[in-house]
């Protein structure tokens, strides 16, 4: 029997709605969630998601600044752009897009970023809080896959989750998520003799290895959940995850798809990050 699908654009679209009555609120009281987005280069990948950024910004009355810089921007200057946009009270989020060209030091950038406005959650005091189970801004591609997970309805308490993949914006803090809410976690990654084995043994299933189509039908235990965070541009400019999603569908429980399942919810995770952002730099939290 086909899998059901969990849908990460119709999670997403209600998220938005009830960030979007939140921030109507906060407008009432003369508060206007900002988020500042900076893309240096052209990578086209980053310039589709940006522009759903900015886009999301502008649906949910966010006030949103992009700044396109060229590839060829020093670190020095980034690391000016960012340092004036931690002074700016108009702006709660500030997030740079990844990956940075190679002469630019992405921890350097990263650590920049004011701890209360880093709405990527990328920040290594909010990775600490993370680790330690103190309240942080969460990365948004993890979060944004425990909500898709509990709104399927999936108890993850005492499951078996099984994550490939050890990203520091994926692999590793969606792992500790899991173990936030109790799941008993296996984290696989390149060095991994026995991974097909482990993967089986999974009740839940995050991938995020960034090689399309890589995970099929003997990864997978029957009626396992399936999470696939991969976002692999093809030859023929079409999107695949790491999930052979048409396999996988026959054995699998709820899985998303890729596109339409856990990208939207990084968007979405973003925008409540900047809301709470915003929400505590004007004392309202
Ligand atoms: N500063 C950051 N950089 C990057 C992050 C991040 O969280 N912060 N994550 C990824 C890319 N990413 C966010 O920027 C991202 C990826 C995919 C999507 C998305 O909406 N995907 C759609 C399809 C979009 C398309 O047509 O290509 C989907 O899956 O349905 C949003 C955000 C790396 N960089």
């Amino acid at each position: 029997m086909t899998a059901s699908i969990i849908s990460g654009k119709k999670v997403s679209d209600e998220i938005r709605g009830s960030i979007s009555d939140e921030v109507k609120e906060l407008v009432s009281k003369n508060v206007v969630p900002g988020l500042a987005v900076v893309l240096v280069g052209e990578d086209a990948a980053s310039q589709v998601y940006v522009r759903n950024k900015e886009k999301a910004c502008h649906d949910l009355g966010f006030y949103s600044e992009v700044h396109r810089l060229p590839a060829e921007t020093s670190e020095q200057q980034l690391l000016a752009l960012v340092d004036t946009l931690n002074q700016q009270d108009t702006i709660d989020g500030i997030l740079v897009q990844l990956p940075l060209p190679s002469h630019i030091n992405e921890k350097s950038v990263i650590n920049a970023i004011s701890v209360h406005k880093d709405v990527d959650g990328f920040h290594p005091v909010n990775v600490g809080n993370l680790v330690i189970g103190d309240d942080s801004l969460l990365p948004c591609t993890p979060a944004g896959v425990i909500e898709l997970i509990k709104r399927a309805g999936v108890e993850l308490s005492g499951k078996h989750a099984v994550v490939i993949g050890r990203s520091n914006i994926v692999g590793k803090p969606v792992s500790l998520l899991l173990q936030r809410e109790n799941a008993t976690v296996t984290m696989c990654h390149s060095r991994t003799s026995n991974m097909a084995e482990l993967a089986r043994q999974a009740d839940v299933l995050v991938v995020a290895i960034g090689r399309a189509n890589f995970i099929d039908s003997s990864y997978v235990k029957p009626g396992a959940v399936v999470i696939d965070v991969g976002m692999n541009r093809l030859e023929n400019g079409k999107l695949a995850g790491d999930v052979d999603f048409e396999s996988v569908k026959e054995v699998s429980g709820p899985i998303t798809p890729v596109p339409g399942g856990v990208g939207p919810m990084t968007i979405t995770m973003l925008m409540k990050n900047t809301l709470t952002a915003a929400k505590r730099n004007h004392g309202l939290v």
